[in-house]
């Protein structure tokens, strides 16, 4: 059983489970009143605890100061809070008011002239505590820090004027602006502006992780994200998502506990599973050369990779250990069919992974692999080609288990009926996942995986490094061979590939943190992937 804190790290809910779960507190006897004092106290300790420079300046006081705070004159900082009409303007009304009980230079903007009661009764005792109140922006005094609490889990029209131009501007302020629950302006299930939103350098996401931390066109507002937990009963979380697909994020944890670690002592090669590869032709040649990399770094017992022969001697020299099929050519050097050697067929490998540097000219092999009645990755061109076969009524026919790896490109081109792939991420993957019947991943920034019944991984962090020809093709091997790893053993399938896409965008954050984000070519990634593990 795992812990409380890994269960409550891997959830993922959307604003009406947010609310759900929230009346179910309420509604067991938790006053609305009590539930802000703790969230809103938790926010402000941590305010102080990540900010060092606020920090000095509470301790530069004067040593005959009688009282341990700061005041205007001794130089404090100044904080602004942002002041919304919900209940995420009155966490920010407690937190000003903790911040100035703390000694700091606090002072209020609050442009809306009706107000929830609860913040509305904040409002009144942070006014009689002479916290001064402005209602318009051109009002405001120089801050060092902002606390944007305008919007929270509630919003959901678009911002119009005046206070979507108030946030404009005070995004053009630079001053680093911290958001409750998540910044003002994005929706809380698909990360879109709803007209213009708060760009945060942080962001206290409280409760539970809600989806548009995990969408890719949120990305740039939430600066550096964090979960505030409140101790939310799990036995509440489990009552209101128990009917629905699950979405997740796969945790470090998850991803090593998934991972086919240890390795029981008395095995042999094939029993840790035999891949097969399709990949490479003689335009592409480094992407067959990659995709191998990646699955020798996933550790696989047995490795083939079929390419066209022209490529034969190539791929030995890079990945002496693996079987290297050579297959006849088309006049343009795609890989025309599968020509194994004799006394192997293709029931003999426990995955095939088949895609990385084909071109569409291999069209034949394509059809082939999907033929077999193996675990089947198809990436890259095997994409393409499925999507010119036509990819919902090919897949339907086959037994054995896909994982498709489309990026956003391939993505509408294999599913052109899902309209909303650029807008709601995590719900195109569920469509595509459930329409096709395969696993499907979707890499971007964010890369998210579903299942058929809906169930969605999502790669909770990664690195821009990795936006670069040929980390795809990286994946793939890996995925490959960690699929063909599991052939034997009872893993969900999402559960290999989430832990692939885990592993894979750790290898990149790694590197980058040692290379830069400019240092992480494709091969170099995979030289990182095993200082994941050590
Ligand atoms: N319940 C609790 O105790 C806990 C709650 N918590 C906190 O509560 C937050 C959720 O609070 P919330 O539900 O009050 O909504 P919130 O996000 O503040 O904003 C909605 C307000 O905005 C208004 N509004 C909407 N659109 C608008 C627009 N375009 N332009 C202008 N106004 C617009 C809308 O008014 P409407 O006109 O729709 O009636 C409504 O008044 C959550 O994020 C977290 O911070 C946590 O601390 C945990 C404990
Ligand atoms: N901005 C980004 N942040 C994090 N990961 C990214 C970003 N852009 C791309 N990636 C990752 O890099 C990989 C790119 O794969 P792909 O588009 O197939 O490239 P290629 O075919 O050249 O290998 C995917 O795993 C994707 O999730
Ligand atoms: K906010």
């Amino acid at each position: 059983m795992e812990d409380r804190q890994e269960q409550i790290s891997q959830v993922v809910v959307t604003a009406g489970q947010m609310r759900d779960i929230e009346k179910r507190i309420f509604a067991a006897g938790m006053p609305v009143v009590a539930l802000m004092e703790k969230v809103a106290g938790l926010i402000a300790r941590r305010i102080l605890e990540i900010s060092p420079t606020l920090l000095q300046n509470t301790f530069s006081i004067p040593a005959n100061t009688r009282f341990l705070r700061v005041s205007p004159q001794a130089g404090g900082s100044r904080i602004g809070i942002l002041v919304g009409p919900g209940h995420n303007g009155g966490d920010a009304l407690v937190v000003a008011r903790e911040l100035h009980f703390r000694g700091y230079e606090v002072w209020i903007y609050s442009p809306f002239s009706q107000l929830k009661e609860l913040t509305s009764q904040h409002l009144q005792y942070a006014q009689s505590l002479g916290i001064p109140i402005y209602q318009t922006v051109g009002q405001l005094p120089d801050s060092d820090l902002l606390i944007d609490g305008l919007f929270g889990f509630g919003l959901e029209r678009n911002l119009t004027d005046p206070i979507a131009s108030a946030i404009n501007q005070l995004n053009e302020l630079s001053v680093p602006i911290y958001s409750i629950d998540l910044p003002s302006g994005l929706h809380t299930d698909t990360g879109v502006v709803l007209g213009t939103a708060i760009r945060a350098t942080r962001t206290f996401c409280l409760g539970l992780w809600k989806l548009a931390f995990f969408q890719d066109q949120a990305l740039e507002y939430l600066g550096k994200a964090e979960l505030i937990d409140f101790d939310i009963p799990l036995a509440d979380v489990e009552a209101v998502l128990k009917d629905v697909p699950r979405i997740k994020r796969i945790t470090a944890t998850k991803a090593l506990a998934t991972l086919p670690l240890p390795r029981p002592a008395v095995t042999h090669k094939y029993k840790e599973g035999h891949l097969l590869l399709i990949c490479g032709s003689r335009r592409y040649a480094g992407g067959s050369i990659l995709t191998g990399l990646g699955a020798r770094a996933s550790g696989v017992g047995m490795l083939s990779i079929a390419v066209p022969e022209s490529l034969k001697s190539i791929l030995v020299s890079h990945l002496p250990e693996a079987l290297i099929v050579g297959c006849p050519e088309t006049e343009t050097g795609a890989n025309a069919h599968l020509q194994l050697p004799e006394n192997t067929d293709l029931s003999s490998f426990n995955a095939i992974a088949c895609g990385p540097g084909l071109t569409r000219d291999a069209t034949p092999i394509v059809q082939e692999a999907i033929a077999v009645d193996r675990p089947l990755i198809l990436d890259a061109d095997g994409l393409n080609i499925l999507a010119q076969m036509g990819a919902i009524a090919t897949l339907k026919k086959r037994q054995a288990v896909t994982i498709l790896t489309p990026h956003t490109g391939e993505f509408q081109r294999l599913f052109p009926d899902i309209a909303n792939a650029k807008y709601d991420r995590v719900k195109a993957v569920q469509a595509a996942a459930g329409q096709s019947g395969a696993v499907v991943l979707l890499k971007g920034a964010r890369t998210a995986i579903a299942n058929p019944q809906g169930g969605v991984w999502i790669v909770p962090e990664s690195t821009p490094a990795l936006a670069r020809g040929g980390s795809g093709d990286v994946l793939t091997g890996l995925l490959g061979g960690l699929l063909a790893q599991a052939a034997t053993k009872q893993i969900p399938v999402e559960d290999i590939v989430a832990t692939a896409a885990w592993w894979h965008s750790q290898a990149g954050i790694i590197a980058a943190q040692e290379r830069t984000e400019l240092g992480v070519d494709a091969f170099t990634l995979t030289q990182y992937l095993l200082k994941v593990l050590t």
